[in-house]
Order: C-alpha cells, then sequence, then structure tokens
C-alpha cells in the first residue's frame, strides 16, 4: 500500500487553518504537515490541537545547526507526538545522528513513539543550473541527491525529502528499505508556482514516491476536500 498524501497546511494562523481543515469531514483520516509558517505564528499549541483531532502530524522546521542545537531542538520535537519531522541532510552525518537522538530521547522520556526522521536532500526548488552555479557542487542533480540520501541513511534518518524526479534512481542506490517522501507535486496543468523539480501524483507513485507533499494545490482551491480526493485517487490507483 502506498503511504499517506500528506497536506501542507501553509497558512499563516489558526483561523486560517481551521477554515480549511473544518471542510473536511471529522474522521477522515488525514497526515497533514506544519511548516514554519505556521509554527512560528501559533507556537506548539497548533500541533497538539491537531493531534487533539486525531491528524497524524508532521512537523516540519528543517533544523540545521550544530550538533548539540539540533539535538535538544529534537528532544522537544520528539516528546510532542508528530509523526514525522525533518532536518536538512547538508548539516552533516553528525547532526543527522544527533537529531535522531534527541528525538529517540524526547519521546521515550514522554512515552509516545519516535517521529521518523526525514532528511531533505536538495529543495524541489533547486535547479540543476542553481545546484552547479550557486552552489558550486560538482555532481548533478540526481547523484547530488543520491549522495546525500545515502548520507543521511549511514547517519539513521528514516527517509528523505525529495523531488519524485530522483526516485527510481534513489531506489536502486539507496535501498527499498528508506522513505522517499517527496513534494513538487502538481496537478497537469496547474502552475509550478516556486517548484522546479516537480510531477503530477500518478508520475510520482511511477517512479516509486513512498509518500506525497501537497500545498497550493490543495489548500488554494476552492474546494480543497475535492482538490484532495482527486489528486488522492490519481496516487493511490496509479499502476
Ligand atoms: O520539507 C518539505 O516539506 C519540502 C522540501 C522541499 O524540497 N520542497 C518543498 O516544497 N517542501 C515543502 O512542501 C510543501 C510544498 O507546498 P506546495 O508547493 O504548495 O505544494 C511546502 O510546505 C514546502 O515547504
Amino acid at each position: 500500500m502506498r503511504g499517506p498524501l500528506i497536506v501542507s497546511l501553509d497558512v499563516a494562523n489558526r483561523e486560517g487553518l481551521f477554515k480549511i481543515i473544518n471542510k473536511f469531514p471529522t474522521g477522515e483520516e488525514m497526515t497533514v504537515k506544519i511548516g514554519m509558517e505556521l509554527f512560528y505564528g501559533e507556537g506548539p499549541e497548533i500541533v497538539r490541537s491537531l493531534l487533539n483531532k486525531g491528524f497524524k502530524v508532521f512537523l516540519d522546521l528543517k533544523l540545521q545547526d550544530i550538533p548539540n542545537t539540533v539535538k535538544m531542538g529534537m528532544m522537544q520535537i520528539g516528546r510532542m507526538g508528530v509523526t514525522y519531522t525533518t532536518v536538512h541532510a547538508l548539516g552533516g552525518s553528525e547532526m543527522i545522528a544527533a537529531a535522531k537522538e534527541g528525538l529517540e530521547l524526547g519521546s521515550e522520556e514522554a512515552g509516545v513513539p519516535t517521529p521518523k526522521l526525514l532528511a531533505v536532500t536538495e529543495l524541489t526548488s533547486i535547479t540543476e543550473d542553481a545546484l552547479k552555479n550557486e552552489q558550486n557542487c560538482r555532481l548533478d542533480m540526481v547523484d547530488q541527491v543520491v549522495s546525500l540520501a545515502k548520507l543521511a541513511k549511514k547517519s539513521g534518518a528514516d527517509g528523505v525529502i525529495t523531488s519524485p524526479l530522483e526516485v527510481s534512481s534513489l531506489k536502486k542506490q539507496v535501498g527499498d528499505d528508506f522513505l522517499y517522501v517527496t513534494p513538487g507535486i502538481r496537478p497537469a496543468n496547474f502552475p509550478k508556482d516556486d517548484q522546479s523539480r516537480t510531477a503530477t501524483p500518478k508520475q510520482a507513485a511511477e517512479y516509486g514516491s513512498s509518500a506525497l507533499v501537497v500545498g497550493r494545490p490543495i489548500i488554494r482551491s476552492n474546494d480543497p476536500v475535492a482538490a484532495y480526493h482527486k489528486m488522492l485517487e490519481e496516487w493511490n490507483y496509479a499502476n
């Protein structure tokens, strides 16, 4: 079975959040992502509100700092009862291992399951050109993503965030026993916005993504529930 289609609730405050989620029927099993905009605006209480309503929560704060700072931050996240959280793989092996340790310590202390640690490889907004000319990376995008995913796996992450376009290479070179969570998802004929490495839900399923992350195509739709179900169906029923 495919993993979830995670709805990215990129809004500024709880009013904006509840305007969207109250449209969904109660009992709808959903994983939602809280990112820096809502978390910085409303604080950890917003995570608790969503957990209390029965949502699974992906808390995406993309930590990157020295290992001890990340470990202590992840201890706090580990206590909350979220299902997934993120670091930047570019923080390096020691930082990723420290993040994992912090999550384990925090979740154990609180008696909740340990969140899955996902390492962001190259953001889906980054083009091949920016990789070469701004990051001065010698590798092509796919090789760079594979290299960061190998580092993340070796350091104890449960998976990576990457675009669907790299997933088939990742599965071959990094293995099937790792999560490949992919944003940059756009329905056919939908604007890319600031994303550059994009695919449709069907293409992502064909490439082998483990889970999708979708924001604007759902939350900015006139009918977010219909947009969610349409994309979910495409994701679940692609071959
Ligand atoms: O970590 C992420 O979730 C993430 C990584 C990445 O490389 N690209 C990316 O778009 N995201 C997040 O995925 C969501 C995508 O939103 P939309 O472009 O509106 O579908 C946003 O919340 C981004 O912060």
